[in-house]
């Protein structure tokens, strides 16, 4: 069995009466990725301030690269790497001088800042704006950056707390390869996010978690097989969908669906059927359990 460099047992934990997880069981294989999602307040971000020790749970087990969150919080740091969700860089100085900078707050020698700088510039495809202020950056740029400064010092574990929120595709997809890179290489990513498609494309395990609990984990595979079936979808001349109906993929079904359009309904649309998406998984999961929305 692979080893384990995340492993949550029964957490639980309430700001004031507000219970935010309520028993949360994760595990998260040593070199993988993993992706945790939810409705907005779920308490995804909790679990990662709780694995990176910034906030202590009220019960349960919580062990990071095999080090407890409450009894061993000096080990847990030394194995942790954090990028938040919003970036942490300073705006009047340049890249290259943010990461030797970086390197220098985390106890490198000059010289081994310097060329650890120069190792990450060119890793997140930044040496041509080495020298450029932060504050010109795109936000992609930026992003790359905050994440290549939280990689400073290198770390088994790798937190990203929705680490491509804003962007535009293209950026998106550029951190999508460095996240992969980095896992190839080696390094535990557990990553939340609001892109289902992020979770999809990236992640090697995916809990959705709701009401304090999680509701359910898996490949991203597992996830959609576990709602089953397929989906017909009618699609507009304008290649918008107008309607979906969940289907066990039968012509009987297909024809049930299409006995609901008259020829004049029907017009320029188009039929097809299609897998369920993330989307359709995380749909159909939370609400079953609506109120925890
Ligand atoms: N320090 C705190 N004190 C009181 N309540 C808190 C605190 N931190 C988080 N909460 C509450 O806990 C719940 C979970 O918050 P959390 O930020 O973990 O959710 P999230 O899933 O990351 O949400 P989002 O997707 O919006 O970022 C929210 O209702 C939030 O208001």
């Amino acid at each position: 069995m692979d080893s384990l460099s995340i492993e949550i047992t029964g957490l639980r934990k309430k700001f004031g009466h507000h219970i935010v997880l309520d028993g949360i069981d994760l595990s998260v294989p040593s070199g993988s990725i993993f992706a945790l999602l939810g409705p907005n307040g779920a308490g995804k971000t909790t679990i990662i301030n709780i694995l990176s020790t910034l906030v202590s749970p009220d019960s349960g087990t919580v062990r990071v690269a095999g080090h407890d969150v409450v009894t061993d919080i000096e080990g847990v740091k030394q194995s942790i790497s954090l990028t938040g969700q919003y970036a942490a860089v300073d705006e009047i100085l340049t890249a290259e001088e943010n990461l030797r900078m970086m390197g220098r707050l985390s106890g490198l020698s000059a010289e081994d800042a310097r060329s650890r700088t120069a190792e990450l510039l060119e890793y997140f495809d930044l040496v041509e704006s080495a020298h450029k202020r932060v504050k010109t950056f795109s936000g992609g740029m930026r992003r790359r950056l905050d994440l290549a400064i939280s990689l400073v010092v290198s770390r088994p574990v790798l937190f990203l707390d929705e680490p491509t929120t804003g962007l535009d595709t293209r950026s998106r997809r550029v951190l999508w390869e460095i996240i992969l890179k980095l896992a190839a290489s080696g390094i535990t990513i557990f990553l939340t996010t609001q892109y289902l498609e992020e979770a999809d494309q990236l992640a090697d395990n995916i809990a959705v978690i709701a009401n304090g609990r999680v509701l359910a984990q898996g490949t991203a595979e597992e996830l959609k097989s576990q709602i089953g079936g397929e989906v017909i979808e009618i699609r507009n001349e304008k290649d918008e969908v107008i309607h979906e109906y969940p289907t066990d993929g039968s012509i009987r079904e297909f024809i049930q669906v299409l006995e609901h359009f008259s020829n004049v309904e029907a017009g320029e649309n188009r039929i097809s059927i299609r897998k369920p998406s993330m989307d359709d998984v995380f749909i159909e999961l939370t609400s079953q359990n609506k109120e925890a929305i």
